[in-house]
């Protein structure tokens, strides 16, 4: 489980996040959503620990990440996945040597485990094929399928997606949802997705969190939040959605 509690971030005299409250649970998928510029990746970044709150804290199963640092953060560390917004894959590797590449650097596995993990995890993303391929030579879906599978590859028991979806069109953004889900229900990790695809998220979360001004203004169910009556929820919703075109 995660729980952030009161957490407090400011840029110099600009307040990002003004006491933010979320509980996470044990392998739900929970979208965050909310407006450009309102502080959903500064948050993302408290929770992997590469940023530290000015108060607060962030307790995973127990832990409060907020206080470690060095060799005890990076333990943590080494039970999350990160699909990083632009999938920050290494451009000189290989599709197979980007996704073995945390093995390799985190586990002790031998080469015909690398192999066969690798195999399987490129096949769980519908890669199967494309491991000769450099990051170059693929489209941006498979980029971000590419990410998801290294992401996957060490088993985290908790999954980030900092927009997965960003720059592909709706057929490949559906592709990712569908993927989201799949690999979830196969891996069973607990999957937290920074996400602007409204309504589209609502049905791949479990849960969906709003922030806003620096705080989660509403959490409920993806049901719950199409149906608030918070018109700060609303009025967000509405104004994402796009109508859907009719030729
Ligand atoms: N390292 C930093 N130094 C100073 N200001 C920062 C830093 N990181 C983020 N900010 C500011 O914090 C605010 C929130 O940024 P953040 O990237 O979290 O927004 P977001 O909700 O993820 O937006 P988007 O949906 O557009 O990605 C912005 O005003 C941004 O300029």
């Amino acid at each position: 489980m995660i729980e952030v509690i009161d957490l407090e971030k400011s840029f110099g005299s600009q307040k990002v996040l003004e006491g933010v409250n979320l509980t996470i649970f044990d392998k739900e998928l929970m979208a965050i959503i909310g407006k450009s510029g309102g502080g959903k990746s500064v948050l993302l970044k408290h929770l992997i620990g590469l940023l530290k709150p000015d108060s607060g804290s962030i307790l995973i199963d127990g832990i409060d990440i907020t206080k470690l640092s060095g060799k005890e953060l990076d333990k943590i560390r080494e039970r999350l996945g990160v699909v990083f917004q632009g999938g920050a894959l290494f451009d000189s590797m290989t599709v197979y040597e980007n996704v073995a590449f945390p093995l390799k650097e985190k586990t002790r596995a031998d080469k015909s485990e690398i192999h066969e993990r690798v195999m399987q995890a490129l096949e769980d993303v519908g890669l199967w094929g494309m491991e000769k391929k450099y990051p170059a030579e693929i489209s941006g879906g498979m980029r971000k399928r590419v990410a998801l599978a290294r992401a996957l590859i060490t088993e985290p028991k908790i999954v980030f997606f900092d927009e997965p979806t960003t720059g592909l069109d709706p057929i490949i953004l559906n592709s990712i949802h569908r993927l989201i889900m799949d690999t979830h229900k196969k891996y069973g990790f607990t999957g937290v997705i920074i996400s602007h695809d409204i309504p589209e998220i609502f049905d791949v979360a479990d849960r969906v969190a709003m922030l806003h001004n620096g705080v989660i203004v509403e959490v409920g169910t993806p049901d719950e939040i199409k149906n608030s009556l918070n018109p700060i929820v609303r009025q967000f919703i509405i104004g994402m959605e796009v109508p859907a075109f009719k030729p």
